[in-house]
């Protein structure tokens, strides 16, 4: 029998005695792409969170390829590729050390040539050694965006990945996803960006705000 990809069963989680979210259950299969809508402080960066492993304040289950994610932590891990809202760089090195950094962080071994590669395909050749201080925040941003290019994954977990990012840039992100699911790969992702993409793909839309 084949294997689901990311299975979310019954997930809950509140805030502050607010719920987020409850009895949420969805299934997000390799070649597929799902988009998590809401309006802001509806939990969409809380949900993200509890799929990349990074929290545990959640009741229900996350499974992937049929295991438990607590049960088999390690191994997904290694297949998922989360990128936060936040810059998600250190500030003093350059773009080439941090995708080195993130690199060994993830076990994955790519020569300077991969790296400079993955920094020329999100339009920064010739920031490459610059300090990310001294980069924009958008550049920032695509220092980190670059580490869909040399960070092996099978599943995209993508938390706002256009914010600060010109219209022409978009497109080529929206270009990227479309490659990586067709490819075989999963996204789950947050936008408030009204997505252009090659393929269908299916909205899971969380509550109402109560800001
Ligand atoms: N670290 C925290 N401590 C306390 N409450 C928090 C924390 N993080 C989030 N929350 C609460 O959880 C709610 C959901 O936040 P979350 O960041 O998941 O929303 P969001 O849908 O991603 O919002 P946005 O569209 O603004 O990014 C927030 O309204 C906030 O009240």
């Amino acid at each position: 029998m084949l294997n689901s990809g990311l299975e979310v069963k019954q997930l809950y989680t509140d805030r502050d005695d607010r719920v987020l979210f409850s009895d949420l259950s969805f299934q997000l299969n390799a070649g597929q792409l799902l988009q998590i809508a809401g309006p802001n402080g509806s939990g969409k960066t809380s949900l993200l969170r509890i799929l990349a492993g990074l929290s545990s304040r959640y009741s229900g289950e996350v499974l992937w390829q049929g295991k438990s994610l607590q049960k088999n932590r390690h191994d997904y891990l290694q297949q998922l590729l989360y990128i936060g809202h936040g810059a998600g760089i250190k500030a003093v090195l350059s773009p080439l050390e941090n995708l080195r950094w993130s690199c060994a962080l993830r076990g994955a071994e790519n020569s300077d040539v991969v790296l400079l590669d993955a920094l020329n395909k999100v339009g920064l050749r010739g920031f490459e050694e610059q300090p990310c201080f001294s980069l924009s925040a958008g550049q920032q941003r695509r220092v980190n965006l670059a580490r869909l290019f040399c960070i092996p994954a099978q599943l995209w977990i993508l938390d706002e990945p256009f914010t600060a990012i010109d219209q022409g840039g978009v497109c080529e992100i929206e270009q990227w996803l479309s490659e990586f699911v067709s490819g075989g790969g999963s996204v789950l992702l947050t936008t408030h960006h009204k997505l252009s993409v090659s393929q269908d793909f299916s909205v899971i839309a969380l509550g109402a705000s109560n800001v």
